[in-house]
């Protein structure tokens, strides 16, 4: 079974190896959507795989270094694209939560990357 919980934060980037030209070269922002999905078995007394609000209180921190930040200037985030978001996210996150199975970054609302580490 999985469960998941979703998040937005705020933030502008640019990205530094598009050819000449492209749009995504010049500054701009997203209101980004992260979904964190963790997979197991829910426990017979509580009934569920783990609290929301574990992962909520667990993801945090790595929020925080996002919300209103220019990607480009956070250390690993360089060439912040959904990718090496998703990623930057999953190495942070996977050591503290190990039932995680999937991280999923929307950057506009056609445009995304999943994870599964
Ligand atoms: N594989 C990737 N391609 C692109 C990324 C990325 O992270 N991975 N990022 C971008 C830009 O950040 C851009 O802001 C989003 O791209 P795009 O979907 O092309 O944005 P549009 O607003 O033009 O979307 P439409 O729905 O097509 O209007 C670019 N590529
Ligand atoms: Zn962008």
């Amino acid at each position: 079974m999985e469960i998941y919980k979703d998040f937005t934060f705020e933030a502008a980037h640019k990205l530094p190896h598009v050819p000449d030209g492209h749009q995504c070269g010049r500054l701009h922002g997203h209101s980004f959507q992260v979904r964190i999905v963790v997979e197991g078995e829910p426990d017979p007394k509580t009934g569920w795989i783990i609290d929301f609000a574990e992962i909520k209180a667990t993801f945090k921190p790595i929020w925080s270094q996002l919300d209103h930040y220019y990607l480009n200037d956070i250390p690993g985030l360089e060439n912040p694209t959904s990718e090496v978001l998703c990623k930057w996210i999953w190495q942070q996150l996977k050591p503290q939560m190990p039932l995680l199975s999937r991280i999923e970054i929307k950057e506009t609302c056609t445009s995304g990357c999943i994870y599964r580490g």
